[in-house]
């Protein structure tokens, strides 16, 4: 199991989510898509996670789902979205992940997300808004699949 985890972030939720999934899975690649075009050659695995704005979650990954949905589709995918409203979370899927793929991923989750009056910006709270549990639970399930 070689598994590439791909983010989108802007005020840092869903790059703190990928470093933690990044630790609970051993052989893991961790980029951001505004650094780097994911190149997904060599890896089995792949999940894709981002922050939500306007009830979408980020272009660059929403595009990214979109353009590599083929290549997408041949390995074992999972999406996570950091986002502050729970109740739209499901909206936010429909608008965000394409179809084919919401069918056929292993787990889509919402980890929670800071609100939108409030980023953390010390090391000692960053983690305010963010449920662990959910990012463990996800990690473990994704585990059954290797
Ligand atoms: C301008 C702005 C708009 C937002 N819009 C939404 C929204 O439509 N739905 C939602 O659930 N959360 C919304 N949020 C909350 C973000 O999803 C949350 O802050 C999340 O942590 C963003 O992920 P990131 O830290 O990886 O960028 C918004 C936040 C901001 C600052």
């Amino acid at each position: 199991m070689k598994t590439l985890i791909v983010y989108g972030t802007k005020s840092g939720a869903s790059k703190e989510c990928a470093e933690i999934l990044g630790e609970k899975l051993s052989n893991s690649t961790i980029i951001d898509i505004d650094q780097e075009k994911p190149v997904l050659e060599g890896f089995t695995h792949i999940i894709v996670g981002a922050g939500v704005r306007n009830d979408k979650m980020y272009k660059p990954i929403r595009d990214f789902l979109k353009k590599s949905q083929t290549d997408l589709l041949s390995k074992t995918i999972a999406c996570y979205l950091c986002n502050s409203k729970p109740k739209t979370t499901q909206e936010v899927i429909i608008a965000s992940i394409p179809e084919a793929i919401r069918e056929q991923a292993v787990e889509i989750v919402s980890f929670g997300g800071y609100k939108p009056s409030w980023v953390p910006i010390s090391t000692d709270n960053k983690l305010k808004g963010i449920d662990l549990d959910k990012i463990s639970e996800f990690a473990q399930n994704y585990l059954k699949h290797s």
